[in-house]
């Protein structure tokens, strides 16, 4: 994967191809006409459809048999099949899909805030209808990039124009994003972030490898005040409770779903890890689930037309 980017200053706009410039498409309530995104023309292996909840669904298809399922309230992932069938990803059986609350599972955004902190907890990105800037396909490789821009919703809690893009797309084996925050404000802003990971798993087999050497900060018990410490693990199992951040985590770490596959986790500017598992605060599903996180916990600091933008693949072997 391409190793790219701390920071750069864009001017704005040019994160859009003329296409998504000329053509984007906005969906900002839940109540979407989906058949105005029917008409249009998407990417060879990029389809649109009605998911859950009559909530507007991409799906990313390769040749390869491979799929992904994008809804754009939220801009979560919750679905990746590798080939043969099996979805590497879990929607908690609590999800909703009503445009109203986040959708729990799959690959939720944590933007501007991963939290705690001052604004709703994990922030506003992943309660918000992301539009579609562009589709596109690269030697059979299906991509699609959602778009989220301030709103009046996201002005009561955070007074600063801002553009996000995410760029979704899938190969054979593994899929691959791009986050992009651009500030469009004329001051400045910091925000933290985190793309909060649900793997599905059996969890008395998940061990996480990687991370050994890391300072942690443990939300055990209490998320307000973790507490300060180091990874001494080389595998990290899931016996209980775990709600831990690691800071500086590497670009590589391993995920033993501990129901036959090892995920890669490769990341480049997603600086931080995030481990949880709930265990007996959700007594009916902590067992089919890991969450695997990369987070940016310390702040990203943007000035006028700055961006920061990172990159993480998940695939499998
Ligand atoms: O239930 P949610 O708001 O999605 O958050 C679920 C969990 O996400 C993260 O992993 C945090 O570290 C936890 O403190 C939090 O409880």
């Amino acid at each position: 994967m391409a190793t790219s980017v701390a920071m750069a200053s864009l001017p704005l706009g040019r994160a859009l191809t003329p296409w998504s410039a000329d053509r984007r498409l906005r969906f900002r309530s839940s109540g979407i006409a989906l058949a105005s995104l029917d008409q249009k023309t998407y990417a060879q292996g990029v389809k649109i459809s009605e998911g859950n909840g009559g909530l507007p669904k991409v799906s990313l298809l390769s040749p390869h048999g491979s799929e992904a399922e994008i809804y754009l309230f939220g801009g979560c992932i919750t679905s990746w099949k590798v080939s043969n069938g099996k979805d590497l990803l879990f929607v908690r059986p609590d999800a909703v899909f009503n445009g109203k609350k986040p959708i729990s599972g799959g690959i939720p955004q944590c933007f501007p805030q991963f939290g705690p902190g001052p604004i709703q907890q994990h922030g506003f990105a992943r309660n918000m209808s992301w539009s579609i800037a562009d589709s596109d396909n690269v030697e059979g490789d299906p991509i699609i990039t959602l778009e989220l821009r301030d709103d009046p919703y996201s002005r009561s809690m955070w007074d600063f124009s801002f553009q996000t893009l995410y760029k979704v797309k899938l190969h054979s084996n593994s899929l691959s994003t791009v986050l992009t925050v651009t500030n469009t404000d004329k001051k400045p802003f910091s925000f933290t972030t985190a793309l909060h990971t649900y793997f599905r798993a059996s969890i008395a087999g998940v061990s996480v490898k990687g991370l050994k050497g890391c300072k942690t900060l443990n939300k055990d018990p209490d998320p307000s005040n973790p507490l300060e410490g180091k990874e001494e693990r080389e595998v990290i199992t899931f016996p209980g409770f775990v709600d831990c951040i690691y800071l500086d985590a590497p670009k590589e770490i391993f995920v033993d779903n501990g129901i036959g596959d090892v995920i890669n986790i490769q990341n480049s500017n997603w600086s931080d890890a995030v481990l949880w598992n709930p265990h007996m605060q959700m007594e009916s599903c902590y067992k089919d689930f890991v969450c695997v996180e990369n987070a940016k916990i310390g702040q990203v600091h943007l000035e006028p037309l700055q961006s920061w933008t990172a990159e993480q693949k998940i695939a499998i072997s």
